[in-house]
């Protein structure tokens, strides 16, 4: 089973420039979690420094016992095998195979003898479904799979935490879709616990557990899914939404002169209505239940007196309107409709 991690106090700066502050937050175990926010506002920094590639100057990120920012390099050298991490463009090695890529951490790090690296690698490819194209160099195939390369990368270690910035940059859709319901499965199937930095409004809906956001230096916002996905918060409503109304600008906070312009117009009917809940992805036939899923339900379940009005309720209603955004439909399993919830009864 994955391991949580927990944020505390987490402020990072390069120089005089703050990234963010005061970041709180808990991964729970197993449980897949999103981080959202416009650009630059250091999403990637932040995983970056969960697995001590970068060190905060305050705060703590613990994880089985260690402080990543400000524990013994040999301790964080340590756990930092525990992670799987899978960068935006894959981070392949383009003079490399893409089996030589996938093997190289297990070469890297571990003492196995190649048959046993084989069967390891394989047994990846397959799960990403890249069988038959283990020999390819990155150079020859799309970046859909390279990603999916990449993701097979992130997991020959058998990760209890895998992080993951931005999967679906430069996919099409469809490859988008077919991407957040490979997350869910090898959520199904390894249980770690996962991080996923994401611009994508169709991921963020349909595939985590739980949703954080970072915008203007601080975390605004971080929950079960049904809390961000129903929050009137405006930041995290204009983001959800794909809004141009709303506190953040081209480049990152409006000016006080175009969010009062915007008030004024602001009594005209909202386009987009109520939003309703899109159902979370369950795994795909013949995979196990989700045991994040479950362990999730529980602790949720516990949390409701203290979830605003909106959020109780899309928890309770469990199977809400299965009205979605426009765009594709994520469920790349036809005939197999996802569960409201992405529990199985
Ligand atoms: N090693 C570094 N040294 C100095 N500044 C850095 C470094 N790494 C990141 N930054 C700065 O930190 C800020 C946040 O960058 P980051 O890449 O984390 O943003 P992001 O939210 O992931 O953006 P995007 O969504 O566009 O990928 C940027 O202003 C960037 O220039």
């Amino acid at each position: 089973m994955g391991i949580e991690v927990v944020v505390e106090g987490l402020t990072k700066s390069f120089g005089g420039q703050n990234i963010w502050q005061d970041v709180t937050l808990t991964l729970p175990a197993g449980e897949v979690s999103v981080m959202l926010g416009p650009s630059g506002t250091g999403k990637t920094v932040f995983l970056k420094s969960l697995v001590g590639l970068l060190r905060p100057e305050h705060g703590r990120v613990l994880v089985d016992g260690v402080d990543m920012v400000g524990g013994r390099e040999r301790d964080v050298y340590e756990v930092r095998k525990l992670f799987g991490l899978m960068f935006q463009d894959g981070a392949l090695f383009g003079s490399m195979s893409l089996f030589d890529n996938v093997a190289f951490p297990l070469r890297e790090h571990t003492r196995r003898k190649e048959s046993e690296i084989r069967r390891i690698v394989m047994e990846r490819m397959d799960m990403v479904g890249l069988v038959g194209s283990e020999g390819k160099l990155p150079g020859e195939i799309s970046g859909g799979m390279r990603k999916r390369a990449g993701l097979a990368r992130a997991l020959v270690l058998d990760p209890q935490i895998v992080l993951c910035d931005e999967p679906d940059s430069g996919l099409d859709p469809v490859r988008t879709a077919y991407l957040s319901q490979l997350l869910i499965d090898l959520n199904a199937q390894i249980d770690a616990t996962m991080l996923i930095v994401t611009h994508n409004l169709d991921i963020a809906a349909t595939v985590p557990d739980n949703m954080g956001m970072l915008f203007l230096r601080r975390l605004v916002a971080f929950g079960p899914r049904e809390v961000l996905l129903t929050s009137e918060e405006p930041v995290v409503a204009q983001f959800l939404g794909g809004r141009r109304e709303g506190p953040i600008g081209m480049s990152e906070e409006k000016d006080a002169a175009a969010l009062a312009r915007e008030q004024d117009r602001a009594s005209a009917p909202r386009p987009d209505g109520p939003r309703l809940l899109a159902p979370q992805l369950e795994p795909s036939p013949g995979l196990p239940p989700r045991q994040g899923a479950l362990r999730r339900r529980e602790r949720v379940l516990g949390l409701l007196d203290t979830l605003p009005g909106a959020a109780r309720e899309a928890v309770l209603r469990g199977r809400t309107a299965p009205v979605r955004a426009p765009g594709p439909d994520p469920s790349p399993a036809p005939g197999h409709p996802p569960a409201a919830d992405g529990v199985r009864p």
